[in-house]
């Protein structure tokens, strides 16, 4: 039986990378894989969880279908590896950091994914980005913008099809309900 794509979305410095980094080991207890993403950002800005590489290579790797799922967003481009289709079709699940604005493209792929929708109050997400220290000010106020826009649009016209985390209180917390979410379904952790 092929494996369930756990495809989670929310702005940027709501915490995906912090909260799939935290929740990894039970992840993968639970056969759960996750990828890592590949980004034209610097290696250095990228870290451990993307590979970074230059606009040229990424289009050479696209156009080669290097990619199960890509886009483009804060003048980024972004690509899932196609790898993860081996492992949904060998049964595995699969948790990707992925775009609100690519979500429809990724249910048309694989219209039996759990999308996960992570939000933060937006007091609280300016303060984070801030912290985290990563773009300038101004590509924060264009985050920040971003996600005004994304985040009613999305519970408005997903309600049924989204489980919504809230990550604006403990790591922890949200860890647990991630995981609650994966073994039991919506309906007994919202
Ligand atoms: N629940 C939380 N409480 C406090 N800080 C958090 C929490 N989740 C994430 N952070 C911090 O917020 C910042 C953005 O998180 P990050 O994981 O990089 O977000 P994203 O991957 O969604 O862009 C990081 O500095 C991270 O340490
Ligand atoms: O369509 P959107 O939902 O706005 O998403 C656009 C991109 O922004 C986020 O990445 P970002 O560059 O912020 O990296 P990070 O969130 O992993 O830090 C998200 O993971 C998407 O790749």
């Amino acid at each position: 039986m092929a494996g369930r794509l756990i495809y989670l979305i929310g702005p940027s410095g709501s915490g995906k990378d912090s909260l799939l980094d935290a929740a990894r080991p039970r992840l993968v207890e639970r056969g759960c894989r996750m990828v890592r993403r590949v980004i034209t950002r610097s290696a250095e800005a990228v870290g451990e969880a993307a590979q970074g590489v230059s606009p040229e290579q990424f289009a050479l790797m696209e156009a080669e279908g290097a990619f199960a799922l890509s886009w483009q967003a804060n003048g980024l481009s972004y690509g899932i590896p196609r790898e993860i289709d081996d492992w949904l079709a060998a049964g595995d699940d699969v948790l990707v950091n992925g775009s609100r604005a690519h979500l429809a493209q990724a249910r048309e792929r694989y219209p039996t994914s759990l999308v996960l929708l992570l939000t933060v109050d937006q007091a609280v997400l300016r303060q984070r980005l801030i912290a985290r220290g990563r773009e300038s000010l101004a590509d924060i106020e264009e985050r920040l913008a971003r996600n005004a826009r994304f985040t009613a649009e999305l519970i408005a016209g997903n309600g049924a099809g989204l489980f919504v985390l809230d990550n604006s209180g403990p790591l922890a917390h949200t860890v647990e309900r991630l995981l609650c979410c994966l073994d039991h379904g919506r309906t007994v952790c919202a």
